[in-house]
């Protein structure tokens, strides 16, 4: 395995943006998807509008326009070099290193020690592909297909199989219990019910798998799954 995966939480990160051109913005873009503590971002070009109009709504995106200087580095946590700049581009690679900042260097990953997945979201399930740099092209292919395959029932499959495991774990079952329960959930016709939007079909379900302690807040549990209905 060329790349170690994880999913990071950035809440509590500085990042840093160098160059805001087509792919720093793609880059700033999923950055902000999951809200930064900052997001630095330097270009020596004026802004977009695309960009100063997403500054106007997240106070956490800061964009200065002038040219990157080594102590921009300090307090980040993890950098993006992104201008058309190899130089420049090769120079933040190696500041990164020294000081052990994670950093992504958009043309020369391996100058780098992150690349980005291709990255398909549901609420809070995500499904990311990655082909370890070998075909971004690919990745983007994919991620089509796979948004085709994953449609909102799986956000709203996902909320309720969180609020069921909220509720489940308290209740200090056999954790082989709980695990086959979690399991026939997943493998039911919950899903397709969901899909169909059909809140009957989904009580019924959850009546004939949970165990019974939980039959009494089956209401509470589905009562607003479907806030548009
Ligand atoms: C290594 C990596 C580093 C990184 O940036 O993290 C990297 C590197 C490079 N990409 C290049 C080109 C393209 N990148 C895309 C698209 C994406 N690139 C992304 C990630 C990555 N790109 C990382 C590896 C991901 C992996 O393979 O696992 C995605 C997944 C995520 C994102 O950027 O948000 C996003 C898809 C978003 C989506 O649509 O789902 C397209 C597609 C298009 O635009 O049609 C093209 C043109 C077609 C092609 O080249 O395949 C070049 C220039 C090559 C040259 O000079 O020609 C380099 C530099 C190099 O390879 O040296
Ligand atoms: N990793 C990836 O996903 C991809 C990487 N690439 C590579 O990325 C490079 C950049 O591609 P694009 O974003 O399309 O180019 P672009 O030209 O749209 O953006 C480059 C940005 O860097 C800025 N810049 C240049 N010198 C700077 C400096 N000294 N300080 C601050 N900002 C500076 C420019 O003003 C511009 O906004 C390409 O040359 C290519 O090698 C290309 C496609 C995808």
């Amino acid at each position: 395995m060329r790349y170690y995966p994880l999913l990071l939480d950035l809440h509590h990160k500085n990042c840093l943006v160098v160059g805001a051109g087509t792919v720093g913005t793609r880059k700033i873009r999923t950055l902000l998807k999951a809200s930064p503590k900052h997001l630095l971002v330097l270009d020596t070009a004026p802004f977009s509008t695309k960009l100063t109009r997403l500054a106007a709504r997240h106070p956490e995106l800061v964009l200065e326009n002038r040219t990157f200087s080594a102590n921009d580095l300090d307090q980040k946590h993890l950098v993006f070099a992104c201008t058309s700049n190899r130089t420049l581009n090769a120079a933040i690679a190696r500041g990164c290193q020294q000081r052990n900042i994670l950093c992504n260097i958009i043309d020369d990953p391996q100058a780098g020690d992150v690349v980005l997945p291709s990255i398909i979201q549901r609420g809070d399930l995500l499904v990311t592909v990655s082909t370890s740099g070998k075909s971004p092209a690919l990745c983007r292919t994919l991620r089509q297909e796979l948004d085709c395959r994953f449609g909102e029932e799986y956000e709203i499959l996902l909320d309720l199989l969180g609020r069921i495991r909220q509720a489940m774990l308290p209740l200090g079952q056999d954790s082989d219990d709980n695990a086959e329960c979690f399991r026939s959930l997943v493998n039911s016709s919950l899903l397709a019910a969901i899909r169909e939007k059909d809140t009957d079909e989904i009580r019924t379900i959850l009546a004939r798998l949970l165990p019974k302690e939980l039959h009494p807040s089956i209401g509470a549990l589905t009562h607003d799954l479907f806030p548009s209905l």
